[in-house]
């Protein structure tokens, strides 16, 4: 707890007005593609926030110290290693735990005006439950009160959130958040992309827990790729909804703050014109963002999803359909890539189905020999700016044009292995030059965009790739006690932002 609030301490004494006495000197001279002058800041109105984001586990480290309890990312990093591609984990990380106060000051150097970070729920209950005890050992605070790291007492006790019995152990936990942190957090999102928890965790079993079908091969102790991930998406959801109630009724009125969820998708282009692959399109924004957004706008599954998914899709109560719709102040939308969907007839075999086969869509990076975007260091993410300002109208158009941050958005590099060759991240310059140019043409056209977060601010612990994969707009070096060295595109970044 002395943490938290020192941590949030730390970013409010930053945001005030403490200056950084470092400098660099680099200059990031770099190609600006079909970019108009002047493109800085100014072209957003003035309450425009853009920040950076992290997460608890990706940064902090000290995974047991301080009375920290594990949680299913602890666990399933020490028992699966191999599920990690340089089998590595997340127990130093970027030591961001005992780094932050310089971490947050070079944020404020590089002009950030808000930094995202996740609130690590075993730090605050070691053993998930308030019952069990808390724990006693913030530049413009958006906090995520869980980014995937269930507490692994909840995950042993009823099987996390397969359960709804966890709705009322994360009410608890986001209470104490609340109360303690909610004098200086006004911008809370409850959950982090529950898309990529639900399917990598419970349909492919590539994340935490690590659970799936038999048949998927993936060396998964437990679970049911055909129904867990809706299950879990659920829960989730109810989760969320029970937290954002809480949070209005008790604490909004004093605290003044704004609870929302941070949502991922990919925009899809039809790989054709024809009419199967159009539905195919609409189809896949269904399956990735409709699932969540639809119940969190209109109080039910898209009704795409509820033909295709039948008996295993869960059904809303009318009190919990209530309870759920409008249950945000703010959307968070992650994007990152898009991708081309084709019209995919069900598969024969109906004894392997699963969330992922359930939406017919065959996903494709390339169309006719053309790529969706340029190739980044990351094989499965391309350069598609237009994505993100056609997600946005889509969001606006079939989702009531609701208030959006950008939470995350950002391209990764692998096999980097020098400093000096990660600082000059001439891609990642062009990459936010052309994704922020994509998002002020959506706001012209009326999106209701109020900021925009890179993921992210370091390169950090990416989850299945380890340390391989490099995000960061700051460098750190994990062969050099975790120094860190900004990166051209924080240079870059740093000049946009000057007011
Ligand atoms: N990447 C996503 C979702 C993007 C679209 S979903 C697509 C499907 C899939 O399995 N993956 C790989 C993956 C797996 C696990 C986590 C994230 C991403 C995708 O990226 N989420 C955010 O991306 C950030 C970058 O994720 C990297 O994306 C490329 C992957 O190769 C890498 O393992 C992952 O850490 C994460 O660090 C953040 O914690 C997370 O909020």
């Amino acid at each position: 707890m002395a943490f938290q609030g020192s941590l949030l301490l730390g970013l409010f004494l930053l945001l005030t007005n403490v200056l950084v006495l470092i400098e660099v000197s680099l200059a990031a001279n770099v190609p600006s593609h079909e970019i108009t002058l002047p493109f800085n800041r100014t072209i957003f109105p003035s309450e425009f926030i853009f920040g950076a984001s992290s997460s608890t586990y990706q940064y902090e480290g000290a995974w047991n110290e301080d009375g920290k309890g594990p949680s299913i990312c602890d666990t399933f990093t020490h028992t699966h290693p191999e599920k990690i591609l340089d089998h590595s984990n997340g127990d130093v990380a970027l030591d961001f735990y005992h780094r932050y106060k310089d971490d947050l000051k070079l944020a404020k150097f590089e002009g950030l005006d808000a930094f995202r970070f996740s609130i690590s729920w075993t730090r605050i209950l070691p053993h998930g439950k308030l019952s069990k005890g808390i724990n006693q050992a913030g530049i413009k605070p958006l906090a995520t009160l869980f980014h995937w790291d269930v507490p692994q007492a909840l995950e042993d006790d009823y099987l996390g959130f397969l359960s709804p019995k966890i709705v009322e152990d994360f009410l608890d936990f986001v209470e104490i958040c609340f109360k303690f942190f909610g004098d200086r957090v006004k911008l809370w999102s409850t959950m982090n992309e529950p898309w990529i928890f639900s399917v990598t965790g419970y349909d492919s079993g590539t994340l935490a827990p690590g659970r799936c079908s038999v048949w998927r091969n993936n060396n998964c102790s437990a679970g049911n790729s055909a129904t867990e991930p809706y299950t879990v998406s659920h829960n989730i959801l109810l989760a969320h909804a029970a937290a954002a109630k809480l949070y209005r009724q008790k604490y909004k009125p004093t605290q003044k703050g704004e609870i929302g969820i941070i949502l991922v998708s990919h925009w899809f282009e039809p790989f054709s014109n024809k009419p199967e692959d159009i539905r195919a399109s609409r189809r896949a924004l269904d399956f990735m963002l409709g699932w969540l957004l639809h119940p969190l706008t209109y109080g039910d599954y898209p009704i795409i999803m509820k033909g295709l998914v039948g008996k295993r899709l869960p059904k809303f109560t009318p009190k919990e359909s209530e309870l759920v719709k409008g249950s945000f102040d703010f959307l968070g939308m992650n994007y990152y890539t898009s991708n081309f969907a084709a019209h995919l007839s069900s598969p024969l075999n109906t004894a392997n189905v699963s969330f992922t086969t359930d939406n017919q869509v065959n996903q494709t990076t390339s169309r006719n020999g053309q790529l969706v975007g340029d190739p980044t260091g990351v094989s499965i993410f391309f350069v598609a700016p237009r994505g993100l300002y056609k997600l946005l109208l889509y969001i606006k158009k079939h989702y009531k044009n609701p208030k959006i941050y950008i939470t995350e958005c950002g391209m990764g590099e692998s096999n980097i292995t020098k400093v000096e060759e990660g600082v000059n991240d001439i891609q990642r310059v062009d990459f936010y030059k052309r994704h922020i140019k994509a998002l002020y043409e959506a706001f012209k056209e009326g999106v209701n965009v109020h900021g925009f977060f890179a993921w992210s601010f370091f390169d950090n612990f990416e989850w299945g790739s380890g340390y391989t994969q490099k995000f960061g707009i700051n460098f750190i070096d994990y062969k050099n006690n975790l120094k860190r060295y900004p990166k051209k595109s924080a240079l870059w970044m740093k000049r946009f932002l000057l007011k």
